[in-house]
């Protein structure tokens, strides 16, 4: 049982809940006011909350030992992620956990606005007998519009394929080959309005999916379609939805979700046509013990100091490869931290080249490149760096960070090489990693080296002639510093030079200033990494 306070703020299955409690201290308070949270908010570590809970950006401001925001479901819009990303705030949620239910959920309001069933069971227990009022339409043979084609729209497709109808999907980062394997057509939003019969949205909410369904999309549809709503509010323009149902020419809705939850006194609600549910696509037994366990063990994971595994507000490398990336992502680390010690001035920007084999690693560099300025910028900022805000930081404080491959290895299977320029110098460090556990730093500049990144080093840059080393060495002893290893790299006989020494201790500040006053040292350092 550690001392860290995680707070939930919305109802949470329990298998969750008892998994945290286990671990640290946990409070569950709903309902809180965005005052209330402010209150509290600053003894906690971890808050878990679901879409009952508006994470603003005076939460996080008040949010002083805050590590961790883990959403129990999916759409993140109720969490200010800029704002957590700039506190280094890990934000994770459940992508999958709730995904049936959603799915289900949406097929559930599909049906029942087809057939008019909560108006007729309002109906019947108003003790009337209307058949004729409630006549409805099959959904055999409609065209479904399926506008965000993810892990629900997916799911969604596959049980409207058992139901006969014929989906087309629009999504800009549509997977057209999984579109093909459940025989969806892929089309754009202009092909898709005007022969949908049935249309259900599954977009996050974003800026660019905010009233995606609006007067003139709603002018391109079929006169008598359908509209099913079971992501997000605020995806569509509910004004310009009654509107088109009063005149007739949507035929009706299926609401989950609206822009303001609960939405009191919106004329959307009380059209006949319209039928809701309090936002309950997720709410299912098996989806809520799925998404509070996967929270609660991610919030466990970034509490022990690890990452969580749906980060949202970070690159997330997949599961199958972390493995590989590991050693690239420490050794990157490493090398960011030597660098930072080599360095004089304001830094201006920073470059890391991805040669070889670590070209291959795609849109993954981002992680490892995240990874080297937190190992830059840890030693120089008050406050943490970590996967999150690494690149904030260092832009922030106008750094420009930027990632390039090279084709060209230097001999190396696979080769990072990072460049940092200041105001007044330019370094570059050079990384190689042989196996899971051998990392090693292959280069300074352009002198090959051969050294295991850690502990303490001095790294000098002298002439080469004889007794510079000498007395180097000399020095070093009589401040009682053990030299462990040594190694020398030269281009040119009596030209520059560049020495790497290993020490067994922390070399005083008084022996690097005799050192660089040694004739024919240019500059020496000393560097724990
Ligand atoms: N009512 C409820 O209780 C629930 C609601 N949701 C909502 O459903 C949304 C979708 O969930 P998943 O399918 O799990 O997410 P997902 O991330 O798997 O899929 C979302 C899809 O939307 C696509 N998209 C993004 N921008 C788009 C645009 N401008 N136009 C069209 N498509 C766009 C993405 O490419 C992605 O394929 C969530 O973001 C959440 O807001 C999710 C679970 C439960
Ligand atoms: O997962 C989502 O995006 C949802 O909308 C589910 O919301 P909830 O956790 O039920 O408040």
């Amino acid at each position: 049982m550690t001392d860290f306070r995680v707070l939930v703020s919305d109802k949470l299955a329990d298998e969750g809940v008892d998994i945290l409690r286990e671990y640290c201290n946990v409070d569950v308070k709903t309902g809180l006011s965005e005052e209330e949270l402010i209150e509290i908010i600053g003894e906690y570590e971890g808050l878990l909350v679901r879409s009952g809970t508006q994470v603003t950006a005076n939460v996080l401001a008040a949010a002083e030992k805050l590590k961790f925001i883990g959403r129990a479901g999916a759409g993140v819009d109720n969490i200010d992620l800029d704002a957590a990303t700039e506190k280094g705030i890990i934000v994770a949620n459940a992508p999958s956990g709730n995904t049936l239910a959603a799915c289900e959920h949406t097929l559930a309001m599909m049906m029942s606005l087809s057939r008019n069933i909560p108006q007729a069971t309002a109906s019947v227990k108003a003790g009337e007998w209307k058949r004729s009022q409630f006549m409805g339409v099959e959904l055999n043979n409609k065209v479904l519009g399926i506008v965000g084609f993810g892990r629900i729209g997916q799911e969604l497709a596959k049980r409207a394929n058992a139901l006969e109808m014929r989906c087309v999907a629009y999504d800009p980062y549509i997977n057209r080959e999984r579109a093909t394997e459940l025989g969806v057509e892929v089309c754009t939003l202009d092909e898709l309005f005007p022969q949908a019969d049935f249309i259900t949205v599954h977009t996050p909410l974003v800026k660019e999916t905010r009233h995606l369904i609006n007067k003139d999309s709603i002018a391109q549809m079929k006169t008598g379609v359908r509209i099913i709503n079971c992501a997000r509010g605020g995806i569509i323009d509910e004004e310009a939805l009654a509107d088109a149902i009063e005149e007739g020419k949507i035929a009706g809705a299926a609401l989950d979700v609206y822009e303001n939850e609960p939405p009191e006194g919106q004329r959307i609600v009380a059209l006949p046509q319209v039928i809701t549910t309090p936002h309950l696509g997720a709410s299912t037994v098996e989806a809520q013990q799925n998404v509070a366990v996967s929270v609660a063990k991610q919030c466990i994971d970034v509490l022990e100091g690890g990452s969580a595994r749906f980060v949202v507000n970070a690159p997330m490398v997949p599961l199958d490869q972390q493995d590989r990336i590991e050693p690239y992502a420490r050794l990157a680390q490493k090398m960011g931290k030597l660098l930072i010690q080599l360095i004089d001035g304001r830094i201006e920007s920073v470059e890391i080249e991805y040669g070889g084999k670590a070209a291959d690693f795609g849109r993954n560099t981002k992680y490892i490149t995240r990874l080297a300025l937190k190992g830059m910028l840890d030693p120089i900022l008050q406050e943490p760096v970590n996967i999150v805000n690494a690149e904030f930081a260092a832009t922030e404080r106008g750094i420009r960070v930027s990632e390039s491959i090279t084709t060209e290895s230097k001999g190396f299977t696979n080769i990072m090489t990072i460049t940092m320029k200041t105001d007044s110098m330019q370094e570059s460090v050079s990384g190689n990693v042989s196996s899971a556990d051998k990392i090693r730093i292959v280069a300074i500049g352009d002198y090959m080296t051969d050294m295991t990144p850690g502990g303490d080093v001095v790294i000098s840059r002298h002439r080469d002639v004889p007794g510079v080393i000498g007395q180097f060495a000399t020095i070093i002893g009589t401040y009682d510093v053990n030299i462990a290893g040594m190694q020398v790299g030269r281009n040119q006989p009596g030209q520059e030079a560049i020495m790497v020494l290993n020490v067994d201790a922390a070399v005083p500040q008084e022996a690097m200033d005799k050192i660089v006053k040694i004739d024919g040292v240019s500059t020496a350092r000393y560097a724990h990494i």
